[in-house]
């Protein structure tokens, strides 16, 4: 039988840092990741800033025919997209997706969704009310490497997971590295190192307690350091206890001390999944790990003298690794559906409810018109 290729029409929106890489990627040949049942192809590009800087976007993609655009407006109406890529930083998520779902547009959009889970409940309801699909560009969810990891848990290899351990921080000089008007840092953009990096390590720990897990609420407990100069924050340890089954996961972030030090994962696991039979450590970044390693419990009677060191399972990716999530998007619009399994809305919302709760648990608020439902 020979398989339909379904081509998806992109129109990126923005033109930063990510908008580059997800470009990129997208222009890989699907078949260096065996993939012959979706295509990708740019047809429209819209900066906010100009139309020489969507010009300059286009030049540096060798996308000739893409139509550009001065305004995420003109690029919602576009009738030659299917497909909206939001890549702004958080500060616009629920304004420039609210602005693309009332257009009819399907929207992929940048981590986190929203700034707070009741923005997020309303671009859901409004992608439902409007039929579009709508998805959380959570990339990591989309990882071969994840998906191998989510089998071998839900196997039972690991026997009952009690515990997961994942760590997402980079260790720099907040001061010279991004100053005070970076978006990482930035509170009129919604910058801090929850919403940016905490997001990746509670994916993991959400990847396996909660989606694996029966989609349990977990009771959340937190600590935040914040970063004088702007009052974002620079390290916020989270810890969650799951009701049910007991499972607690730990999902810490920062910026001054980094889960690779030396750059080599010398520190490594930056994700450790703790069952009763044996662990899963996968090395970082959290974001785009590329290798992991099951580690058995020793059987009754064995000894550890004399075994021989467990050999990690290596998963390159042929390109920066968007394109998997890239990939999702069209297989959902191919076939109809609002929303994906892997990476649901009600899972992007749940774990919005969550860094609003350690915000609230650490005084930790953005700009009132950030935080507001209006758009
Ligand atoms: N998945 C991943 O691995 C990564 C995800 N991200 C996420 O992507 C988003 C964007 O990050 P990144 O590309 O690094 O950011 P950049 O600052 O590089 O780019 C953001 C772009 O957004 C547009 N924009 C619109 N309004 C503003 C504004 N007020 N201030 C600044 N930019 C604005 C600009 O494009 P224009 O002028 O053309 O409209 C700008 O180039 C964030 O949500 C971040 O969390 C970031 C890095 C990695
Ligand atoms: O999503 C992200 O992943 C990579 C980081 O460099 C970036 O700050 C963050 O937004």
């Amino acid at each position: 039988m020979t398989i339909q290729t379904f081509t998806v029409r992109w129109g990126i929106l923005a033109t930063g840092g990510i908008a580059s890489l997800f470009t990129k990627d997208l222009l890989v040949p699907p078949s260096s990741r065996n993939v012959t049942d979706i295509q990708h192809t740019v047809t429209a590009i819209a900066s906010s800033s100009s139309l020489e800087r969507a010009k300059a976007f286009a030049d540096a993609h060798n996308l000739p025919s893409a139509t550009l655009h001065d305004s995420y407006e003109a690029l919602a109406a576009d009738p030659n997209v299917d497909i909206v890529y939001v890549a702004t930083p958080h500060s616009h998520h629920f304004r420039n997706a609210m602005l693309c779902l009332q257009a009819g547009k399907a929207v992929l959009c940048e981590k986190p969704i929203t700034v707070n889970a009741r923005q997020a409940q309303i671009l859901a309801d409004t992608a439902k009310q409007n039929g579009v699909f709508l998805m959380e560009a959570v990339w990591t969810r989309f990882f071969p490497l994840t998906k191998a990891v989510g089998q071998i848990v839900s196997s039972g290899q690991l026997g009952s997971v009690h515990r997961v351990l994942a760590d997402m921080s980079f260790g720099e000089e907040i001061e010279t590295k991004w100053g005070t008007e970076h978006r990482l840092v930035n509170l009129d953009l919604a910058g801090g190192v929850l919403l940016d990096l905490g997001i990746y390590s509670l994916t993991w720990v959400f990847e396996i307690l909660y989606r694996l897990g029966g989609d349990e609420y977990p009771k959340v407990m937190s600590t935040m350091t914040k970063y004088a100069p702007t009052g974002s924050d620079e390290t916020t340890s989270v810890l969650l206890r799951f009701p049910r089954s007991g499972a607690q996961g730990i999902a810490l972030s920062g910026l001054r001390v980094s889960s690779d030090p030396d750059g080599m994962n010398s520190a490594r696991p930056a994700i450790r999944i703790q069952g009763t039979k044996g662990e899963i450590q996968i090395d970082g970044p959290c974001y785009r790990p590329t290798a992991y390693r099951l580690i058995p419990k020793l059987q009754e009677g064995e000894t550890a003298a004399g075994k021989k060191p467990i050999q990690d399972v290596e998963m390159p990716i042929p390109g920066h690794g968007m394109f998997w999530e890239a990939d999702e998007c069209g297989r959902c619009l191919r076939d109809g559906k609002l929303e994906s399994e892997i990476m649901s809305l009600q899972e992007s919302i749940a774990i919005m409810r969550v860094m609003d709760e350690v915000r609230e648990q650490n005084d930790f608020v953005y700009p009132a018109e950030l935080e507001s439902t209006d758009y």
